[in-house]
């Protein structure tokens, strides 16, 4: 997927506009991973609500978000999109599996479902309830246990349902979702295995890009690992890419090839994942600051609050959180160049 420019901003009453989103740019090839960071609000989820068509209507966007057959994500249509892309060129593992997934309904069924759904006619009519075409009593008052020339047709959806269990055990298999644990109900499940489900779900379509958005929220510490290398066997084995939104660092660094930093929806630095979180670290200001707030480095926080995107100065968004700002940061927006968006790195 090539992203260019894209920008997305939303109109308020009163002529106003929130720049949730400015001049994204950068690229994800097959096998690789992006790890999108930044503090709440900056834009990140926006910029996945923007990939996949789901932004609200006081949503405007411009740029382009190109996957490798040409398709501008950005410019498709609704139809297009629920056909064509949602589950089948863009698989979505969600924030909350808990809630993606259907309280009332097992994980077997789900997944058949979605299967089902992602191959069209392939597997069409397994759940019909009435009689097939010429079974019925409609068709000769035979039941369709009678009669011989029934059988094909029985035969046909026997077939077809065989098939589709196959086709969600496998689902299952490649997230690593024990078979023994299909016919349970989401609240039957470890946060663990619910998010297994979930990303079996996002597998299911095949799709050659997976966009996670806050794959390892409310998880602990080892299973975010576990997820997170999960989701990273499915990027490098089967030549998937993977965008993976986060506030998490310690995730990113295990997950991603290239790190980009959002602030006040802006990407102020990208940069191969070994070099930011090694040597020689991050060039942005904001970005040292994001490592030097985790407990494992510094542990010491930046100072204030980002701006409101309604109201953002005119010069770089961090100028006044920064301790290297002088007048130039505050007048004029330092644009990304050579991977970082500073007048000072
Ligand atoms: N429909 C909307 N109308 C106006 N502003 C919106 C709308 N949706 C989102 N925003 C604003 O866009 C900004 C970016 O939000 P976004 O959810 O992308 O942030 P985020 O980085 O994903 O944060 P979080 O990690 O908390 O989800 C926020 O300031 C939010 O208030």
């Amino acid at each position: 997927m090539h992203v260019e420019d894209l920008s997305v901003r939303f109109r308020m009453p009163a002529g106003r506009y929130v720049e949730a989103v400015t001049g994204a740019t950068f690229a994800l090839g097959p096998g690789e991973s992006l790890a999108l960071v930044g503090e709440s609000g900056c834009g990140k989820s926006v910029l996945a609500s923007a990939l996949l068509g789901l932004l609200p209507g006081n949503a405007e966007t411009a740029g382009s978000a190109r996957l490798a057959d040409g398709l501008d994500l950005l410019a498709a249509d609704e139809r297009t999109l629920a056909r064509t892309v949602r589950g089948r060129r863009v698989g979505l593992v969600p924030q909350s599996p808990a809630a993606h997934l259907t309280p009332v309904r097992t994980v077997g069924a789900q997944l058949e479902e979605t299967v089902r759904e992602l191959a069209g006619t392939a597997y069409a009519g397994h759940t019909t309830e009435a009689p097939e075409a010429g079974t019925g009593p409609a068709a000769g008052g035979r039941g369709p246990s009678s009669g011989a020339s029934d059988r094909p047709a029985r035969r046909g959806r026997r077939h077809r349902l065989a098939a589709l269990r196959a086709a969600a055990r496998a689902a299952a298999g490649r997230a690593a979702f024990p078979a023994s644990h299909l016919d349970r109900h989401p609240h039957e499940l470890s946060g663990g295995l619910a998010q297994r489900a979930a990303t079996a779900l996002a597998l299911v379509g095949d799709a050659p890009l997976l966009l996670a958005d806050e794959p390892t929220t409310g998880l602990d510490r080892d299973l975010v690992e576990r997820t997170v290398d999960e989701l990273r066997a499915h990027t490098r084995a089967d030549g998937r890419a993977l965008l993976v939104i986060t506030h998490d660092l310690a995730a990113a660094e295990r997950i991603a090839d290239t790190v980009a930093v959002m602030y006040a929806g802006r990407i102020v630095e990208i940069a191969p994942a070994g070099a930011f979180f090694g040597s020689p670290g991050p060039r942005h200001p904001y970005a040292r600051g994001l490592l030097d707030a985790l407990p494992e480095r510094a542990f010491t926080p930046v100072p204030g609050a980002p701006p409101e995107l309604g109201a953002l100065p005119p010069g770089c968004a961090f100028a006044a959180r920064c301790a290297a700002a002088d007048p130039l940061c505050r007048t004029r927006r330092p644009m990304l160049t050579e991977g970082v968006a500073c007048h000072h790195a």
